[in-house]
């Protein structure tokens, strides 16, 4: 089954067109990059997808069901989104304990005790951070918080927004490392924002290479081994990499 699809997706904010015509599908269990420079329209998809963009036209299929505009509650329970900055997505007064809880009060979902300690131990945090705050974690503790809340409702598809590139260099290793087990456990989708191909390499079974606010080639992320993309600005993309990133950086 595909679990996202979009076709000729144009998402603008106000007068200016951001995204022109995206079209590509995620399959199930899937994960899927979009690389491109910064301002390329990467994050914009993402938003749009979790209901973030209102503006946009075209197809968004999530699970076979279209994605309408605006917050739609039974799709968070289906699609949930992390996003770059953990230190800006978790409220500074609410506890662990509270960020977690919330959705599933939200979606009146029960045996919450339990579910909040098992979410907890699946993203490796120690039972005794339940009741602290946000500004007494490290960056690589609120992301793996943000992502505890993301998995709480049990989602199949996660949007995941630079979720490493706040942290430092042996954290990012970590929450990668995290992330590439929770997918394998859950059988989770994911689609992936970033700017760093060692990633797309690591997470990745494809990625879309965007420029401008345009797809210009969805490529397998075997590429990267050999630089064998087909359009000219995947290639630029790849020789200032460095060619051939070294995966091994990043575990
Ligand atoms: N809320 C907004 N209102 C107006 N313009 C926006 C808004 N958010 C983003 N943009 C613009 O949309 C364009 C694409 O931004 P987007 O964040 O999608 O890029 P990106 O490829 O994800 O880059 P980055 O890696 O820097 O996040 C940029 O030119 C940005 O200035």
């Amino acid at each position: 089954m595909t679990a996202i699809s979009l076709r000729n997706v144009d998402i603008s904010y106000g007068d200016t067109k951001i995204v022109h015509g995206a079209t590509f599908d995620v399959a199930e269990g899937e994960s899927f990059a979009l690389v491109g420079e910064s301002g390329s329209g990467k994050s914009t998809i993402l938003k749009a997808i979790a209901g973030l963009a209102p503006e946009w036209t075209g197809d968004i299929d999530v699970l076979g069901q279209s994605r309408g505009h605006g917050v739609d509650y039974r799709f968070a329970s289906r699609c949930q989104m992390v996003f770059q900055d953990p230190y800006g997505s978790l409220h500074p007064r609410k506890t662990v304990d509270s960020v977690l809880t919330e959705p599933l009060k939200i979606h009146g979902i029960g045996n919450r005790d339990t579910r909040v300690k098992d979410i907890l131990n699946a993203v490796g945090l120690d039972q005794r951070f339940r009741f602290r705050f946000p500004h007494q974690l490290s960056g690589g503790q609120r992301q793996r918080v943000a992502i505890a809340r993301a998995l709480i409702l049990e989602p199949r598809v996660m949007l995941l927004d630079e979720p490493t590139s706040a942290l430092d260099v042996s954290v990012q290793a970590e929450i990668l490392n995290l992330l590439k087990r929770l997918r394998a456990e859950q059988g989770l989708t994911y689609l992936m924002v970033t700017h760093n191909l060692p990633v797309v390499g690591f997470m990745c079974e494809r990625m879309a290479i965007m420029n401008k606010g345009r797809i210009v080639e969805i490529a397998p992320s075997t590429a990267l081994h050999d630089g064998s993309f087909g359009d000219p600005y995947s290639q630029s993309l790849y020789a200032a990499s460095g060619g051939n990133p070294d995966l091994k950086e990043i575990v």
